[in-house]
Protein backbone atom coordinates (compact mmCIF):
# COMPACT_ATOMS: atom_id res chain seq x y z
CA UNK A 1 0.00 0.00 0.00
CA UNK A 2 1.18 3.32 -1.14
CA UNK A 3 1.50 6.35 2.28
CA UNK A 4 -0.91 8.32 0.33
CA UNK A 5 -3.38 5.83 0.42
CA UNK A 6 -2.49 4.51 3.60
CA UNK A 7 -3.56 7.59 4.72
CA UNK A 8 -7.00 8.25 2.85
CA UNK A 9 -5.55 10.84 0.75
CA UNK A 10 -6.63 8.38 -2.09
CA UNK A 11 -4.11 9.72 -4.49
CA UNK A 12 -4.54 13.72 -3.09
CA UNK A 13 -1.17 13.84 -2.02
CA UNK A 14 -0.48 16.79 -0.21
CA UNK A 15 1.55 20.03 -1.03
CA UNK A 16 4.01 20.87 1.74
CA UNK A 17 5.97 24.14 2.09
CA UNK A 18 8.37 24.14 5.06
CA UNK A 19 11.09 26.58 6.43
CA UNK A 20 14.46 24.45 4.89
CA UNK A 21 15.90 24.11 9.03
CA UNK A 22 13.90 21.13 9.82
CA UNK A 23 15.37 18.30 10.51
CA UNK A 24 14.09 15.02 10.15
CA UNK A 25 11.24 16.50 7.92
CA UNK A 26 11.49 14.00 5.10
CA UNK A 27 11.19 10.86 7.95
CA UNK A 28 8.26 11.89 9.31
CA UNK A 29 5.96 14.04 6.47
CA UNK A 30 7.45 13.18 2.84
CA UNK A 31 4.85 10.09 3.01
CA UNK A 32 1.96 12.47 2.78
CA UNK A 33 3.08 14.38 -0.53
CA UNK A 34 5.43 16.63 -1.72
CA UNK A 35 7.70 18.67 0.16
CA UNK A 36 8.88 22.46 -0.82
CA UNK A 37 11.78 23.84 0.88
CA UNK A 38 12.02 27.37 1.52
CA UNK A 39 13.83 30.11 3.81
CA UNK A 40 11.47 30.63 6.78
CA UNK A 41 12.60 34.01 7.12
CA UNK A 42 11.48 35.26 3.47
CA UNK A 43 8.85 33.21 3.12
CA UNK A 44 5.94 35.07 1.37
CA UNK A 45 2.49 34.53 -0.32
CA UNK A 46 3.19 33.51 -3.56
CA UNK A 47 5.21 30.23 -2.16
CA UNK A 48 1.47 29.24 -0.69
CA UNK A 49 -0.80 29.39 -3.26
CA UNK A 50 -1.38 26.18 -3.87
CA UNK A 51 -0.23 24.93 -0.17
CA UNK A 52 -1.81 22.73 1.69
CA UNK A 53 0.48 22.41 4.67
CA UNK A 54 2.84 24.86 5.83
CA UNK A 55 5.88 24.08 8.49
CA UNK A 56 7.69 27.14 9.85
CA UNK A 57 9.97 28.01 12.99
CA UNK A 58 9.84 30.90 14.90
CA UNK A 59 11.76 33.34 12.14
CA UNK A 60 8.15 33.13 9.47
CA UNK A 61 5.21 35.73 11.01
CA UNK A 62 2.15 33.71 10.32
CA UNK A 63 -0.44 35.97 9.64
CA UNK A 64 -3.14 37.43 7.45
CA UNK A 65 -0.05 39.20 5.12
CA UNK A 66 1.00 35.80 4.54
CA UNK A 67 -1.96 33.24 4.24
CA UNK A 68 -5.05 35.09 3.44
CA UNK A 69 -6.25 33.96 -0.45
CA UNK A 70 -3.94 30.66 -0.13
CA UNK A 71 -5.23 26.97 0.19
CA UNK A 72 -2.96 26.75 3.11
CA UNK A 73 -4.98 25.01 6.31
CA UNK A 74 -2.67 23.57 8.69
CA UNK A 75 0.14 25.41 10.16
CA UNK A 76 2.82 23.82 11.92
CA UNK A 77 5.67 25.43 14.02
CA UNK A 78 8.19 23.43 15.46
CA UNK A 79 9.05 25.06 18.75
CA UNK A 80 7.40 25.99 22.05
CA UNK A 81 6.86 30.20 21.64
CA UNK A 82 3.70 30.48 19.30
CA UNK A 83 4.64 34.36 19.44
CA UNK A 84 5.07 34.97 15.53
CA UNK A 85 1.60 32.88 15.20
CA UNK A 86 -1.52 35.59 14.62
CA UNK A 87 -3.19 32.57 16.36
CA UNK A 88 -6.32 34.32 16.59
CA UNK A 89 -6.15 35.37 12.99
CA UNK A 90 -5.85 31.41 12.45
CA UNK A 91 -8.65 30.35 14.43
CA UNK A 92 -11.17 32.93 12.71
CA UNK A 93 -9.86 31.39 9.41
CA UNK A 94 -10.56 28.08 10.78
CA UNK A 95 -7.40 27.11 10.35
CA UNK A 96 -5.82 24.47 12.27
CA UNK A 97 -2.15 25.55 13.51
CA UNK A 98 -0.09 23.73 16.19
CA UNK A 99 3.70 24.33 18.10
CA UNK A 100 5.10 21.49 19.93
CA UNK A 101 4.23 22.66 22.73
CA UNK A 102 7.88 21.73 25.74
CA UNK A 103 9.64 20.00 22.91
CA UNK A 104 13.23 21.54 23.48
CA UNK A 105 12.12 22.82 27.17
CA UNK A 106 15.09 20.13 28.33
CA UNK A 107 17.37 21.29 25.79
CA UNK A 108 17.22 24.75 27.64
CA UNK A 109 17.23 23.90 31.31
CA UNK A 110 21.11 21.38 30.07
CA UNK A 111 22.17 25.36 28.40
CA UNK A 112 21.50 27.36 31.62
CA UNK A 113 23.18 24.13 33.90
CA UNK A 114 25.94 24.26 31.32
CA UNK A 115 26.14 28.26 31.07
CA UNK A 116 26.60 28.66 35.69
CA UNK A 117 29.23 26.01 34.43
CA UNK A 118 31.19 27.78 32.14
CA UNK A 119 30.63 30.75 34.42
CA UNK A 120 32.43 29.00 37.27
CA UNK A 121 28.86 29.10 39.28
CA UNK A 122 28.07 26.49 41.77
CA UNK A 123 24.21 26.59 42.43
CA UNK A 124 24.92 24.33 45.60
CA UNK A 125 23.87 26.69 48.28
CA UNK A 126 22.58 29.34 45.91
CA UNK A 127 19.37 30.70 45.57
CA UNK A 128 17.32 30.79 42.14
CA UNK A 129 14.52 33.26 40.51
CA UNK A 130 12.30 31.80 37.63
CA UNK A 131 10.30 34.33 35.58
CA UNK A 132 7.89 31.96 33.81
CA UNK A 133 7.37 28.57 35.06
CA UNK A 134 5.75 26.52 32.20
CA UNK A 135 7.46 24.07 30.45
CA UNK A 136 11.22 25.52 30.79
CA UNK A 137 11.01 26.73 34.02
CA UNK A 138 8.98 24.03 35.40
CA UNK A 139 11.55 22.06 34.88
CA UNK A 140 14.31 23.90 35.81
CA UNK A 141 11.99 24.25 39.14
CA UNK A 142 11.92 20.42 39.14
CA UNK A 143 15.98 19.89 38.73
CA UNK A 144 16.68 22.38 41.41
CA UNK A 145 14.00 20.89 43.73
CA UNK A 146 15.84 17.71 42.95
CA UNK A 147 18.90 19.22 43.77
CA UNK A 148 17.88 20.65 47.18
CA UNK A 149 18.77 24.54 45.81
CA UNK A 150 16.00 26.86 46.76
CA UNK A 151 13.48 28.82 44.17
CA UNK A 152 11.58 31.20 43.87
CA UNK A 153 8.92 31.66 40.87
CA UNK A 154 7.48 35.06 39.26
CA UNK A 155 4.33 33.52 37.02
CA UNK A 156 1.08 35.62 37.09
CA UNK A 157 -0.97 32.67 36.15
CA UNK A 158 0.41 30.62 38.41
CA UNK A 159 0.11 32.04 41.94
CA UNK A 160 -0.77 28.48 43.65
CA UNK A 161 3.32 27.40 42.55
CA UNK A 162 4.78 26.01 45.48
CA UNK A 163 7.36 28.77 45.11
CA UNK A 164 5.20 31.72 43.80
CA UNK A 165 6.50 35.25 44.68
CA UNK A 166 6.66 38.39 43.47
CA UNK A 167 8.78 39.60 40.50
CA UNK A 168 11.08 42.11 43.04
CA UNK A 169 11.36 38.81 45.16
CA UNK A 170 12.77 36.74 42.02
CA UNK A 171 14.86 39.69 41.18
CA UNK A 172 16.83 39.67 44.38
CA UNK A 173 17.93 35.48 44.11
CA UNK A 174 21.38 34.52 42.88
CA UNK A 175 20.74 33.24 39.41
CA UNK A 176 17.83 34.63 37.40
CA UNK A 177 16.39 32.33 34.37
CA UNK A 178 14.30 33.97 32.39
CA UNK A 179 11.93 31.24 30.73
CA UNK A 180 9.04 33.65 29.83
CA UNK A 181 6.83 33.66 26.60
CA UNK A 182 7.03 37.36 24.61
CA UNK A 183 2.97 38.56 25.37
CA UNK A 184 2.50 41.79 24.14
CA UNK A 185 -1.32 42.10 25.64
CA UNK A 186 -3.72 40.97 27.88
CA UNK A 187 -3.59 41.53 31.92
CA UNK A 188 -0.05 40.00 31.99
CA UNK A 189 2.22 41.31 29.22
CA UNK A 190 5.65 40.00 29.06
CA UNK A 191 6.77 42.87 26.44
CA UNK A 192 9.59 44.41 28.32
CA UNK A 193 8.82 43.31 31.42
CA UNK A 194 12.63 43.86 32.70
CA UNK A 195 12.64 47.59 31.66
CA UNK A 196 14.91 50.39 33.60
CA UNK A 197 12.97 49.72 36.89
CA UNK A 198 13.49 46.67 37.00
CA UNK A 199 17.22 45.78 36.13
CA UNK A 200 17.70 48.16 38.67
CA UNK A 201 16.59 45.90 41.34
CA UNK A 202 18.96 43.58 40.29
CA UNK A 203 20.79 41.85 43.16
CA UNK A 204 24.43 43.01 42.77
CA UNK A 205 26.55 40.25 42.30
CA UNK A 206 23.58 37.78 40.40
CA UNK A 207 23.21 36.09 37.41
CA UNK A 208 20.69 37.00 34.81
CA UNK A 209 20.27 34.21 31.93
CA UNK A 210 17.71 35.48 29.47
CA UNK A 211 16.64 32.72 27.37
CA UNK A 212 12.53 33.29 26.83
CA UNK A 213 11.77 36.11 23.86
CA UNK A 214 14.35 38.66 23.71
CA UNK A 215 11.89 41.72 24.15
CA UNK A 216 11.12 40.48 27.83
CA UNK A 217 13.94 42.64 28.65
CA UNK A 218 14.19 46.24 27.35
CA UNK A 219 17.13 46.20 25.68
CA UNK A 220 18.10 49.55 25.37
CA UNK A 221 17.50 49.88 28.80
CA UNK A 222 19.87 46.32 30.16
CA UNK A 223 22.58 48.31 27.50
CA UNK A 224 22.26 51.85 29.81
CA UNK A 225 22.70 50.32 32.67
CA UNK A 226 25.35 47.80 31.67
CA UNK A 227 27.26 51.02 30.39
CA UNK A 228 27.13 53.04 33.54
CA UNK A 229 28.15 49.90 36.02
CA UNK A 230 28.28 46.03 35.95
CA UNK A 231 26.70 44.80 39.14
CA UNK A 232 25.49 41.75 37.97
CA UNK A 233 26.93 38.88 35.19
CA UNK A 234 24.74 38.73 32.30
CA UNK A 235 23.86 36.34 29.63
CA UNK A 236 21.60 36.43 26.62
CA UNK A 237 20.50 33.92 24.33
CA UNK A 238 17.58 36.06 23.03
CA UNK A 239 17.81 39.56 21.70
CA UNK A 240 15.78 42.45 20.54
CA UNK A 241 15.50 42.60 17.01
CA UNK A 242 16.77 38.99 16.02
CA UNK A 243 18.60 38.85 13.84
CA UNK A 244 19.87 42.55 13.89
CA UNK A 245 20.91 41.91 17.22
CA UNK A 246 21.65 45.19 19.38
CA UNK A 247 25.93 44.80 18.99
CA UNK A 248 26.66 46.99 21.90
CA UNK A 249 24.78 45.31 23.92
CA UNK A 250 26.49 41.60 23.15
CA UNK A 251 29.64 43.69 23.80
CA UNK A 252 28.64 44.67 27.35
CA UNK A 253 27.50 41.09 28.48
CA UNK A 254 29.41 38.23 29.73
CA UNK A 255 27.97 35.62 27.62
CA UNK A 256 25.85 35.77 24.39
CA UNK A 257 24.28 32.90 22.23
CA UNK A 258 22.38 33.17 18.93
CA UNK A 259 19.04 32.36 20.27
CA UNK A 260 20.14 28.45 20.60
CA UNK A 261 19.20 27.40 23.67
CA UNK A 262 16.86 24.92 22.97
CA UNK A 263 18.91 23.83 19.64
CA UNK A 264 19.88 20.21 20.85
CA UNK A 265 19.34 17.62 18.30
CA UNK A 266 16.91 15.83 20.09
CA UNK A 267 14.60 19.28 21.12
CA UNK A 268 14.41 19.80 17.06
CA UNK A 269 13.38 16.21 16.56
CA UNK A 270 11.19 16.17 19.07
CA UNK A 271 9.43 19.63 17.52
CA UNK A 272 9.58 17.70 14.17
CA UNK A 273 7.50 14.97 15.56
CA UNK A 274 5.28 16.51 17.23
CA UNK A 275 4.25 18.55 14.75
CA UNK A 276 3.32 15.66 12.82
CA UNK A 277 1.32 13.86 15.18
CA UNK A 278 -1.15 17.24 15.60
CA UNK A 279 -1.42 17.05 11.74
CA UNK A 280 -2.39 13.66 12.02
CA UNK A 281 -4.69 14.87 14.39
CA UNK A 282 -6.14 17.66 12.95
CA UNK A 283 -6.74 16.13 9.55
CA UNK A 284 -7.48 12.66 10.64
CA UNK A 285 -4.30 11.19 9.27
CA UNK A 286 -2.51 8.01 9.95
CA UNK A 287 0.75 8.48 11.38
CA UNK A 288 3.94 7.40 9.25
CA UNK A 289 4.65 4.12 9.21
CA UNK A 290 7.49 2.84 12.27
CA UNK A 291 10.28 2.53 10.48
CA UNK A 292 9.83 5.83 8.77
CA UNK A 293 9.22 7.10 12.23
CA UNK A 294 12.08 5.15 13.71
CA UNK A 295 15.11 6.91 11.61
CA UNK A 296 13.17 10.44 11.98
CA UNK A 297 13.99 9.49 16.32
CA UNK A 298 17.27 8.07 15.64
CA UNK A 299 19.55 8.74 18.77
CA UNK A 300 23.55 8.90 18.12
CA UNK A 301 25.76 6.35 19.33
CA UNK A 302 26.41 6.70 23.33
CA UNK A 303 29.36 9.12 24.17
CA UNK A 304 31.57 8.25 27.33
CA UNK A 305 32.49 10.72 29.38
CA UNK A 306 35.40 10.88 32.35
CA UNK A 307 36.58 13.50 34.50
CA UNK A 308 39.88 12.89 37.61
CA UNK A 309 38.52 16.03 39.75
CA UNK A 310 35.86 15.56 42.39
CA UNK A 311 32.83 18.01 43.45
CA UNK A 312 31.85 20.43 41.41
CA UNK A 313 34.56 20.70 39.14
CA UNK A 314 33.77 17.67 37.86
CA UNK A 315 30.38 18.33 37.93
CA UNK A 316 31.36 21.54 35.31
CA UNK A 317 33.83 19.86 33.35
CA UNK A 318 31.42 16.87 32.37
CA UNK A 319 28.63 19.46 31.76
CA UNK A 320 31.27 21.70 29.67
CA UNK A 321 32.34 18.34 27.49
CA UNK A 322 28.67 17.69 26.40
CA UNK A 323 28.06 21.40 26.03
CA UNK A 324 30.34 24.20 26.41
CA UNK A 325 28.51 27.86 25.71
CA UNK A 326 31.35 29.78 25.42
CA UNK A 327 32.00 28.50 21.77
CA UNK A 328 28.54 29.60 20.87
CA UNK A 329 29.46 33.11 22.43
CA UNK A 330 33.39 32.92 20.47
CA UNK A 331 31.34 32.50 17.00
CA UNK A 332 28.41 35.02 18.06
CA UNK A 333 31.44 37.53 18.70
CA UNK A 334 33.39 36.71 15.83
CA UNK A 335 30.50 37.49 13.37
CA UNK A 336 29.90 40.85 15.47
CA UNK A 337 33.29 41.83 14.38
CA UNK A 338 33.36 41.25 11.55
CA UNK A 339 30.13 42.93 10.72
CA UNK A 340 31.51 45.90 12.95
CA UNK A 341 34.68 45.94 10.15
CA UNK A 342 32.30 46.24 7.19
CA UNK A 343 31.53 41.92 6.48
CA UNK A 344 28.68 39.97 6.32
CA UNK A 345 25.77 42.17 8.07
CA UNK A 346 24.69 40.75 11.62
CA UNK A 347 21.00 39.86 10.44
CA UNK A 348 22.71 37.49 8.01
CA UNK A 349 25.60 36.03 10.03
CA UNK A 350 22.81 35.45 13.02
CA UNK A 351 21.22 33.14 10.71
CA UNK A 352 23.66 31.50 9.52
CA UNK A 353 25.32 30.48 12.88
CA UNK A 354 21.46 29.36 13.62
CA UNK A 355 21.22 27.25 10.08
CA UNK A 356 24.40 25.80 10.35
CA UNK A 357 24.37 24.92 14.61
CA UNK A 358 26.63 21.70 15.31
CA UNK A 359 24.88 18.83 16.44
CA UNK A 360 24.17 18.90 20.25
CA UNK A 361 23.46 15.78 22.11
CA UNK A 362 21.41 16.15 25.48
CA UNK A 363 23.11 14.70 28.34
CA UNK A 364 20.89 11.75 28.31
CA UNK A 365 23.31 10.05 25.31
CA UNK A 366 26.15 10.39 27.29
CA UNK A 367 27.40 7.93 29.74
CA UNK A 368 29.96 8.27 32.84
CA UNK A 369 32.97 6.21 33.52
CA UNK A 370 34.57 8.22 36.52
CA UNK A 371 35.38 6.13 39.15
CA UNK A 372 36.63 8.33 41.51
CA UNK A 373 33.49 10.27 42.08
CA UNK A 374 31.99 10.02 45.21
CA UNK A 375 28.29 9.84 45.34
CA UNK A 376 26.76 13.19 46.17
CA UNK A 377 28.71 13.98 42.69
CA UNK A 378 27.33 11.03 40.85
CA UNK A 379 23.42 11.71 42.89
CA UNK A 380 24.07 15.79 41.44
CA UNK A 381 24.70 14.35 38.19
CA UNK A 382 22.07 11.68 38.10
CA UNK A 383 19.59 14.54 38.74
CA UNK A 384 21.03 17.28 35.59
CA UNK A 385 20.30 13.77 33.61
CA UNK A 386 23.94 12.09 33.46
CA UNK A 387 24.17 8.20 34.52
N1 LIG B 1 15.94 30.33 23.72
C1 LIG B 1 15.38 29.30 23.15
O1 LIG B 1 16.00 28.60 22.36
C2 LIG B 1 13.99 28.93 23.51
C3 LIG B 1 13.11 29.85 23.96
N2 LIG B 1 11.83 29.49 24.29
C4 LIG B 1 10.92 30.52 24.79
O2 LIG B 1 10.63 30.20 26.15
C5 LIG B 1 9.25 30.41 26.35
C6 LIG B 1 8.77 29.55 27.49
O3 LIG B 1 8.75 28.19 27.10
P1 LIG B 1 7.83 27.14 27.87
O4 LIG B 1 8.12 27.17 29.31
O5 LIG B 1 7.97 25.86 27.17
O6 LIG B 1 6.42 27.78 27.61
P2 LIG B 1 5.08 27.47 28.39
O7 LIG B 1 4.00 28.04 27.55
O8 LIG B 1 5.03 26.06 28.79
O9 LIG B 1 5.22 28.34 29.72
C7 LIG B 1 5.27 29.72 29.75
C8 LIG B 1 4.98 30.17 31.16
O10 LIG B 1 5.17 31.58 31.21
C9 LIG B 1 4.12 32.12 31.99
N3 LIG B 1 3.91 33.52 31.67
C10 LIG B 1 3.08 34.07 30.76
N4 LIG B 1 3.14 35.42 30.83
C11 LIG B 1 4.04 35.70 31.80
C12 LIG B 1 4.52 36.92 32.34
N5 LIG B 1 4.10 38.11 31.91
N6 LIG B 1 5.43 36.85 33.33
C13 LIG B 1 5.89 35.67 33.80
N7 LIG B 1 5.44 34.48 33.33
C14 LIG B 1 4.54 34.51 32.34
C15 LIG B 1 2.91 31.26 31.67
O11 LIG B 1 1.94 31.36 32.70
C16 LIG B 1 3.53 29.88 31.59
O12 LIG B 1 3.50 29.22 32.82
C17 LIG B 1 8.59 30.10 25.01
O13 LIG B 1 7.38 30.78 24.86
C18 LIG B 1 9.61 30.59 24.03
O14 LIG B 1 9.32 31.93 23.70
C19 LIG B 1 11.43 28.18 24.22
C20 LIG B 1 12.28 27.23 23.78
C21 LIG B 1 13.62 27.52 23.34
O1 LIG C 1 11.03 26.60 20.53
C1 LIG C 1 11.17 27.83 20.62
O2 LIG C 1 10.27 28.59 20.97
C2 LIG C 1 12.46 28.41 20.27
O3 LIG C 1 12.79 29.49 20.67
C3 LIG C 1 13.30 27.62 19.36
O4 LIG C 1 14.38 27.02 19.94
C4 LIG C 1 13.71 28.57 18.28
O5 LIG C 1 14.10 27.90 17.18
P1 LIG C 1 13.79 28.48 15.72
O6 LIG C 1 12.41 28.13 15.42
O7 LIG C 1 13.95 29.98 15.74
O8 LIG C 1 14.76 27.79 14.86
Amino acid sequence: MTASRRNGLSGNRLNIVADENIPGLENWFADLGEITLAPGRSLNKSQLMEADILLVRSVTQVDAALLQGTSVRFVGSCTIGTDHLDTGWLNDQGIHWSAAPGCNANSVVEYVFCVLAALNVNWSGRSFGIVGCGNVGGLLQQRLHALDVSCKVFDPWLPDNPDAASLETVLQQDIICLHAPLVKGGPHPSLHLLDADALAKIKPGAVLISAGRGAVIDNRALLALLTRERNFTTVLDVWENEPDIPLGLLEKVDLGSPHIAGYSHDGKLAGTRMIREALDRALHLSPPQPDDAAVAGQRGAQQVLSSDESGFSAVRSLLLQMYDPRQDDRRLRDVALRALSGGEPMAKSFDQLRKQYPKRLEFSHYRLVAENLDDAVRQQLAILGLV
